[in-house]
């Protein structure tokens, strides 16, 4: 019973395409209607799915109610679904009513994840109506949660899984997977999951909910996105001896075991999908992370999304700030408890910048920011016992052991937590910065909520209100002396949906840290002053899909200038394309 049609797999296909054209070409009809003629519909665009029972439990078509009559004639569904038709919006209220229901946010959890592997539009169609209240659910804090019970509520696969059995056959798995015309992979080795720390193979939660926020914040359709998970092993005692977990079980791998298998994998990447194929590392440990970006960085187009994605948003929030605390970014000092890929990729950026605005060489623009580590602060004198990616941040300066001496030695105005270690803001910590600062800005960025460096209510308690407070979770608003203070989230979730999108519609090959400039850039100038008058320095996420369009074009056009893109010739109105370029949910018709 299968039954041919025709029709564009999920909407708008981001990429190969004319904007112009309603075939693939990017132009979402918001009636669903494919309106494109028949001579235009031929392969590759013309599809042959399922119809009947199999079509009810085909994801990526599944309407459930929604389907018409006349569809419900064409193929095969009189009978399998009960008289009435609902619309999507009816549906939407439906879910999101009994979604309500639950209260425990695992649960949500669930109950969204089944969504998505039932009804994909209608699972996108929440998520992207619903993104400020759903966002918490589908990604931090919840997902850290998930994945840390990912054994015990798994039912069905949602990405690839490469384990060292698979060791020679990658190229094969990787055909094994439904989907051919993949834009986007996100993937983790499951060893620093948030702050959680080693969850091997359990970390999937980690890039299936990454790769929902590329579709339902950046527009990537989601066919084109892959998740993967390389399990190598995992250090966790307690997984290990867990009846119930999915990985391998056995230590990691490390070394030249390890190496072998990225490499085989990456080159499999490349073989199987061609050199724009993007490939985001997340959550990888320090020690691996730095590795693949600078050893990939040159040959494939891969972003680090802890290294550089939070980099990009927190120099856009640092960067929309300055508004509100004043003067430029140079004469700013910072200090960073943690050094790690977020802590030394923020400085990074932050020192690039810098230097940029005032000419001043890097070396010297780095010599403002200073990073605590677990051994106290990275000074010259620790120099050769440090990892290579700390060393550009040993300033000259006396042996400093801890965060609050490190605070009164540096007077920093701006105080980051990456540190992945939760209530190491110490009330000590805090008023000793508020001391110095009339609007300290701290920005608690360590994941999930129970890893923040500090609330949101010990941020505005310990600094009398002073304090301007961005975290990488959400934190409800809080009320200080009758005022309500509104948290920011400073989390790479505003980046990397959009700058993936602006790799994808400028056919970008390779990742430049001027890209990252470019998205921070757009995204600090999507605040507005009525966000500033509430003391935000992010945007609310309800614009979510504006601002990554902007990201993207901002990128995209970096990507032409620097002539990394191959997309030809290069759209006119880039914010305007990567606008047509994006997914909506809305149902096709299948008539
Ligand atoms: O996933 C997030 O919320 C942000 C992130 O990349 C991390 O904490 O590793
Ligand atoms: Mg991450």
């Amino acid at each position: 019973m299968e039954s041919i049609m025709k029709g564009i797999r999920d909407g708008a296909s981001v990429l190969d395409m004319d904007p112009k054209s309603t075939v693939g070409g990017g132009v979402e009809d918001p009636y669903g209607e494919d309106r494109a003629t028949e001579d235009q519909l031929v392969t590759p665009w013309t599809i042959s799915i399922a119809s009947g029972s199999s079509l009810l439990r085909d994801p990526h078509h599944n309407k459930g109610l929604a389907f018409a009559e006349k569809e419900r004639d064409a193929h095969y569904l009189r009978g399998l679904l009960p008289p009435i038709v609902m619309s999507q919006e009816l549906q939407e209220k439906k879910l999101m009513n009994s979604i309500r229901q639950y209260q425990v946010p695992l649960q949500k959890y669930m109950a969204l994840m089944d969504l998505q592997e039932r009804n994909e539009r209608l699972f996108y169609k929440l998520l992207i109506d619903n993104v400020e209240e759903l966002l918490p659910v589908v990604y931090t804090p919840t997902v850290g949660e998930a994945c840390q019970k990912y054994g015990s509520i798994f039912r069905r696969p949602q990405g690839l899984y490469i384990s060292l059995k698979e060791k020679g056959k990658i190229l094969e798995v990787l055909k094994n997977w439904p989907e051919r015309s993949i834009q986007v992979i996100v993937v983790t080795d499951g060893e620093r999951i948030l702050g959680l720390g080693d969850l091997g193979c359990q970390g999937m939660g980690i890039p299936v909910g990454k790769l929902a926020l590329y579709t339902a914040l950046g527009g990537v359709r989601p066919s084109a996105c892959l998740p993967i998970t390389i399990d190598v092993g995992t250090n966790n005692e307690a997984l290990l001896n867990d009846e119930f977990y999915i990985g391998l079980r056995q230590k990691r791998a490390t070394g030249k075991e390890y190496a072998e298998l990225l490499e085989e994998f990456m080159s499999a990447v490349k073989q199987n999908y061609g050199e724009k194929i993007i490939i985001q590392f997340e959550d990888f440990a320090n020690h691996n992370a730095f590795d693949l970006l600078a050893k990939y960085g040159t040959s494939h187009l891969v972003f680090n999304d802890d290294i550089q994605g939070t980099a990009s948003v927190v120099l856009a929030g640092v960067v929309a700030a300055l508004k509100l605390i004043g003067g430029n970014l140079a004469e700013h000092t910072f200090l960073f408890l943690g050094a790690g890929e977020a802590g030394t990729g923020i400085a990074e950026l932050i020192a690039l910048e810098m230097s940029k605005q005032t000419k001043v060489p890097l070396e010297e623009t780095r010599k403002k920011i200073w990073l605590v580590d677990s051994k106290g602060l990275i000074v010259s004198s620790r120099k050769d016992s440090l990892q290579h990616f700390k060393k550009p941040w040993a300033h000259e300066h006396e042996p400093v052991n801890n965060l609050l001496d490190a605070v009164k030695a540096i007077k920093p105005t701006v105080l980051i937590g990456s540190s992945g270690v939760g209530r190491t803001f110490t009330k000590e910590v805090i008023e000793a910065v508020a001391s110095f600062n009339e609007k300290p800005l701290i920005l608690a960025l360590s994941n999930p909520t129970s890893q923040s460096e500090c609330t949101a209510e010990e941020a505005y308690n310990w600094t009398k209100g002073r304090a301007i407070f961005a975290s990488g979770s959400p934190f409800d608003p809080v009320e200080y002396n009758g005022k309500v203070f509104v948290p920011g989230q400073s989390n790479n979730a505003y980046i990397f949906p959009g700058f993936g999108l602006g790799l994808v519609i400028s056919g970008a090959i390779r990742v430049h840290d001027d890209m990252l400039l470019a998205a921070s850039e757009a995204l600090a100038n999507q605040v507005t002053q009525e966000n500033f008058d509430k003391g935000l320095i992010y945007p609310p996420f309800s614009n979510i899909r504006k601002i990554s369009a902007h990201i993207a074009a901002n990128v995209a056009a970096k990507a032409y200038e620097l002539g990394v893109a191959t997309r030809l010739p290069r759209p006119q109105n880039l914010v305007k394309y990567a606008e047509s370029c994006m997914y909506t949910p809305v149902y096709r018709n299948y008539r």
